[in-house]
């Protein structure tokens, strides 16, 4: 399924490995860390788990691992990891504490599985001591730039999907709006992806500026083509709790009446779906064949069905836009 590098050069092989997961857990964490553990053994490396992220890394929770530590976790979502945002890792003095918890058991590689800020964590880790750090791409957001895709994307859109199926059945019996939100504070690719899945009526993302006029006369529109007065908006969370119920309220001041309806945290929980498990899987081997091939701090993403590497410093400071011509076609199709 991916185009995967073969790499000549393997005279890097790390002393050994440890391996966390951090951030929000996704659907696809565990394929992951299975990836990364049987690679590693496969090379004769040896190989640690570390529980709860960086706040398990700091206080030196760790464990040596083997091949029967990861077994019957492919279908599993979460993380048997467990993870954990972890405050007190933004700060160097702890970073460099961590560093050391490292060295004296000799592991000299980390493999961070997580988001956009627990690869900024594992970037500055690097930066800052002597520990090589290679980052996955492990957040149900996609919002990370360098990859098309990360892990447990795809099993959040299709939960989020079949919520809304559901949702929209009610929705036709009772002939009523309903707002759904989704996940994604500063992101809109759930939300635009699960809307145009549903086939929402209108999508409303944190990149664009939120038109009630124009929901309204969307809405009227229905009505007039003789599609009914029942309906899906689909609205990304945004940045700060409750724009849902705003935008409810500025709706029924358009003389709308919606339910909200809000999907929370079911899109971050369940059995990874397929692609999620591939991805995963291949990502996490993949980290292994970078180090043995002497790489740090890169993050592994895919592009166009191919395996690549992107440098954390770009991951960091770049930030992953959102396909304008996809939303286009999702407005289109609301018509
Ligand atoms: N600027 C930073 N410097 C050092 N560490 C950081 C920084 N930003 C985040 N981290 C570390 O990464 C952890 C997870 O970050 P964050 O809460 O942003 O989630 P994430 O990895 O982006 O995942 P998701 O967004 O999918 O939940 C933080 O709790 C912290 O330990
Ligand atoms: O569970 P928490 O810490 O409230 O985090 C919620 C956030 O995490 C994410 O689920 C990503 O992990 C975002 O989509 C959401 O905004
Ligand atoms: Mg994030």
């Amino acid at each position: 399924m991916y185009e995967i590098p073969g790499f000549t050069d393997e005279h890097h092989i790390p002393s050994a490995i440890a391996v966390l997961t951090s951030g929000g857990d996704s659907p696809g964490m565990n394929p992951a860390i299975r990836g990364v553990v049987r690679a590693a053994l496969h090379r004769g490396i040896k190989v640690f788990g570390i529980n709860k992220g960086y706040s398990g890394l700091i206080i030196g929770d760790l464990e040596e691992m083997n091949s029967a530590s990861v077994t019957n976790i492919v279908q599993r979502g979460g993380t048997i990891l467990k993870s954990d945002r972890c405050e007190a890792f933004k700060d160097p003095a702890v970073r460099h504490q961590a560093a050391e918890v490292l060295k004296e058991k000799g592991i000299d590689t980390l493999v961070v599985i997580g988001g956009d800020g627990s690869l900024t964590g594992a970037h500055y880790l690097t930066l800052e001591n002597d520990i090589r750090v290679i980052g996955l791409p492990g957040t149900i957001d996609n919002d990370i730039y360098g990859t098309d895709d990360t892990i447990g994307f795809d099993t959040a859109v299709n939960t989020a999907l079949e919520a809304i199926d559901k949702i929209r059945d009610t929705a036709l019996s009772h002939e009523s709006l309903f707002l759904v939100e989704v996940m994604g504070r500063n992101s809109g690719f759930i939300a635009t992806h699960v809307g145009i899945a549903c086939g929402a009526e209108m999508i409303v993302i944190p990149e664009y500026e939120v038109k009630v006029d124009a929901i309204s006369s969307q809405l009227a529109s229905n009505r007039e083509q003789g599609k009914g007065s029942s309906g899906i908006i689909v609205v990304a969370e945004g940045p700060k709790p409750g724009l849902t119920y705003d935008l409810a309220k500025q709706l029924k001041n358009h003389g709308q009446q919606p339910k909200v309806c809000i999907l929370g945290h079911i899109q971050r929980g369940g059995i990874p779906s397929g692609h999620d498990r591939i991805l995963a899987s291949c990502l996490g081997a993949s980290a292994v064949d970078y180090l043995c091939a002497g790489y740090n701090d890169i993050m592994i993403g895919v592009r166009r069905g191919k395996i690549v590497d992107t440098p954390l410093a770009q991951v960091i400071e770049k930030s992953k836009e959102l396909d304008e011509a996809l939303f286009q076609r999702a407005l289109l199709l609301h018509k």
